[in-house]
């Protein structure tokens, strides 16, 4: 889907990107995580030509990007940034319809696409539509810049903190969105953050870049259990490694079959994490959970010794 190989980019005599070699597969969400400055924005904007790369070679659906005409290339692939980038003087569903109108989708589709997009980002039509972007909050409007990326449904998505400067609750809502889109959309995502907890819980594919070069991909759990080297450990948590598996590790991976013993009072959901599960633990003094599922019946029990022990025979 997205080829990058040995991408190099310079500006003046400092190198941003260096020999950078990355694939991103159709279907799949790619999270590029690293200290600022390190080039995560560079490459995205590289792809959809916002940045034109130096050296290397960039294919986009088998092409490279150098052979599409910028705009045609622009509108096949979705941007979402941090600011937005909304116009600010455009109603909402002005802002959303843009790139279909661009692409001269008669005005019905156009209209029912907005629709449709408002409705799948929780944005009441009756409510957002005729808003301009400065009655928005912050959370509404990276919405909207979302719905905008996703208008011409574009194959691949290209993310750079699209959820930044969000409060916790609004942020994993927006994560939980993203989520369902993927699932539901099949979308290639490439996306840049600086919350590490994000970059975990979103991931297929974890990209670790230090200045310029990537030093370490692979999937959240294989990081987090074998970082290349010290940066990586340190970036993806340093001690609170561990912890960080365990929000990645559902209750139901580690769970045990009911036993004949009196089954605790405390319990746990068995689509929470591991991490959850520590922490009601901890809260009850209890070292023994009863798993339940959604009707609240108990479907199993999880241990500390099992929670803690779990990968020695997995
Ligand atoms: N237009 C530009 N002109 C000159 N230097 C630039 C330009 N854009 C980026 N750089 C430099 O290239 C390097 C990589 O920048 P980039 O924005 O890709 O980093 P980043 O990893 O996305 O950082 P952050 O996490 O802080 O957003 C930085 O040292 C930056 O100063």
């Amino acid at each position: 889907m997205i080829e990058l190989s040995e991408v190099t980019k310079r500006f003046g005599t400092e190198t941003a990107v260096e020999r950078l070699s990355l694939r991103v597969e159709r279907g799949e969400l790619c999270a590029l995580v690293g200290t600022s400055g390190c080039g995560k924005s560079t490459t995205l904007r590289m792809i959809n030509r916002l940045i034109e790369h130096d050296g290397g070679e960039i294919h986009f659906d088998g092409r490279p990007v150098r052979e599409f005409d910028e705009q045609a290339l622009r509108r096949r692939i979705g941007y979402a940034i941090q600011s937005t980038g909304l116009f600010p003087h455009w109603t909402v569903a002005r802002n959303i319809g843009l790139v279909p109108r661009l692409l001269k989708w008669p005005a019905a589709r156009v209209r029912d696409r907005v629709e449709e997009l408002m409705a799948l980002l929780g944005l009441p039509l009756e409510q957002f539509a005729d808003k301009y972007p400065h009655q928005l909050s912050g959370g509404q409007a990276q919405r909207v810049g979302v719905a905008r990326a996703l208008a011409a449904d574009p194959d691949i998505l290209l993310m750079d903190e699209p959820f930044g400067a969000l409060d916790p609750i609004t942020r994993e809502s927006l994560q939980a969105e993203l989520r369902r889109l993927q699932a539901r959309l099949n979308k290639t995502i490439l996306f840049v953050t600086h919350d590490m907890d994000e970059a975990l819980a979103l991931a297929d594919r974890l990209v670790v870049m230090r200045a310029g070069r990537i030093v370490q991909q692979g999937t959240p759990l294989s990081l987090l259990r074998d970082p290349a080297d010290d940066f990586v450990a340190s970036l993806l948590g340093g001690e609170d490694r561990g912890l960080k598996e365990a929000a990645i590790t559902p209750v139901s991976e580690r769970m045990q079959p009911l036993s004949p013993r009196l089954l605790p009072r405390a319990r746990v959901h068995r689509s929470a994490s591991l991490r959850q599960a520590l922490s009601v633990m901890f809260r009850e003094h209890a070292d023994r959970l009863a798993v339940v599922d959604d009707d609240d019946m108990a479907v199993g029990e999880l241990s500390l010794r099992r929670l803690v022990e779990g990968r020695r025979d997995e």
